[in-house]
């Protein structure tokens, strides 16, 4: 039995995935042959020996610590795109927040539930309505900030509602791209976008060059009166930065998926409880597509959909398939070649792929591999993670 630690709340059709005459799923395994998890943080936990692979299901892996787990062969897989139309709804609920006094507006009637009579209530609700106008999107310049899964679909959303476009991704991938309106503007770099953007939306993951980029210079640069949303992470932003903003009326609005205690307190931001991915189809589509990534890893050692390792993948030739992972240097793969060629094992097929520090391959051979076999293979120099699946 094959065994799967859960951490968050999974979707049941993606938990339903794994077949229960292999597949043991639940949330106590001591010896997990994997993790599938949501938001749980994994820095400071220790991870049993047992280990293979982390799913997570979703986009982010910044609760994950996965330049620690790469050397230890660790496979963390995520599901790009997976929840990317739910967050754009999200963000496109923000826009009309951000440019309409809805929230403080929906205050102020309810206010008013002690008055019973109809008249006076028409005219407090005539008379109070002014404080509350604001102004529309169409002809209004937004920022996109990251333009991939989710980026992408803002901005031709913005584009179907009338707005000027401008993108600023200096990684963009080509699959990114094919996906993009033409008529999206490209901005050079940050603070070029924040100079000409009305309204500001981040969709970037939390790594080094991205944590804490809205800080004060980034704010020093934009446009005054801009509306910021992040629905990304909360480590984009600094909190000060923002706070001083929304003081001097650089910002005119922020809205976050990640409330922190200064923004709660402070009373001006508009904080949503990390909700962007938390739809039925989003939650679903993840769970989903982790479930299925993990058990075609675990069953027969495809990749597909890793942050850390190469997309690997090859249909099964025979049923006698070796899998392993070794530090991307010379000659490894020649050696474990030609072990196998010494022991007169045939070679059927195989696919062998790297990335960055690491390489991984499958090889499919004529006969079932020993235990004496999978052993030697483990202790070539710089091989780990010898799997017979
Ligand atoms: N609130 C939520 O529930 C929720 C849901 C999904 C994703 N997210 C967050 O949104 C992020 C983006 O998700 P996605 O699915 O679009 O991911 P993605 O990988 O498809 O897109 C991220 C894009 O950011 C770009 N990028 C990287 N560094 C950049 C930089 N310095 N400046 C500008 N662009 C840069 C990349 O090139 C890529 O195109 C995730 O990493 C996650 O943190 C939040
Ligand atoms: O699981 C969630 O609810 C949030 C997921 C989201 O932050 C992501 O990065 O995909």
């Amino acid at each position: 039995m094959k065994k799967i630690r859960t951490y968050n709340n999974i979707a049941a059709v993606g938990l339903a995935k794994f077949p229960t005459d292999r597949y043991l799923v639940d949330a106590s395994s001591e010896t997990p042959d994997a993790l599938l998890l949501r938001s749980h943080k994994l820095h400071n936990e220790e991870l049993p020996s047992s280990v293979l692979a982390i799913a997570r299901a979703g986009a982010g892996v910044n609760n994950i610590p996965v330049s620690q787990y790469t050397p230890k062969g660790i496979v963390v897989f995520n599901t790009p795109g997976a929840n990317a139309n739910a967050v754009k709804e999200l963000v496109l609920a923000s826009l009309l927040l951000g440019s309409r006094g809805i929230t403080d507006s929906m205050s102020y009637v309810a206010s008013l539930a002690d008055e019973k009579d109809a008249i006076e209530l028409h005219k407090k609700v005539e008379a109070g309505k002014k404080k509350y106008g604001g102004s529309e999107l169409t002809g209004k310049t937004l920022g996109v900030v990251g333009l991939g899964a989710i980026g992408a679909k803002i901005a031709n959303l913005a584009i179907d509602l009338g707005m000027k476009v401008i993108g600023y991704d200096p990684a963009l991938s080509v699959e990114a791209a094919w996906q993009l309106s033409s008529q999206v503007n490209r901005a050079e770099n940050l603070n070029s976008l924040l100079a000409r953007s009305d309204y500001v939306t981040l969709h970037v993951p939390a790594i080094k060059p991205t944590i804490g980029m809205m800080n004060e210079e980034a704010f020093s640069a934009a446009k005054d009166g801009m509306v910021l949303i992040n629905l990304a992470r909360g480590e984009l932003v600094e909190e000060e930065a923002v706070i001083n903003a929304l003081d001097s009326g650089k910002l005119a609005a922020h809205l976050s998926d990640f409330p922190s205690e200064g923004l709660i307190a402070h009373g001006k931001s508009t904080l949503f409880p990390h909700l962007g991915a938390s739809t039925v189809e989003a939650e679903e589509n993840c769970a989903v597509m982790a479930a299925k990534q993990l058990i075609d890893f675990l069953d027969n050692g495809n990749i597909i959909n890793s942050v850390n390792f190469p997309a690997v993948s090859m249909e099964r030739t025979t049923g006698y398939r070796l899998t392993f992972a070794n530090d991307n240097i010379p000659k490894v793969l020649g050696t474990v070649l030609n072990l196998l060629a010494d022991l007169n094992i045939n070679v059927l097929d195989m696919v062998n792929k790297s990335r960055d520090d690491i390489a991984y391959t499958i090889v499919d051979i004529e006969q079932e591999p020993t235990a004496a076999l999978l052993e030697k293979l483990s202790s070539v120099e710089h091989v780990f993670h010898v799997r017979s699946v």
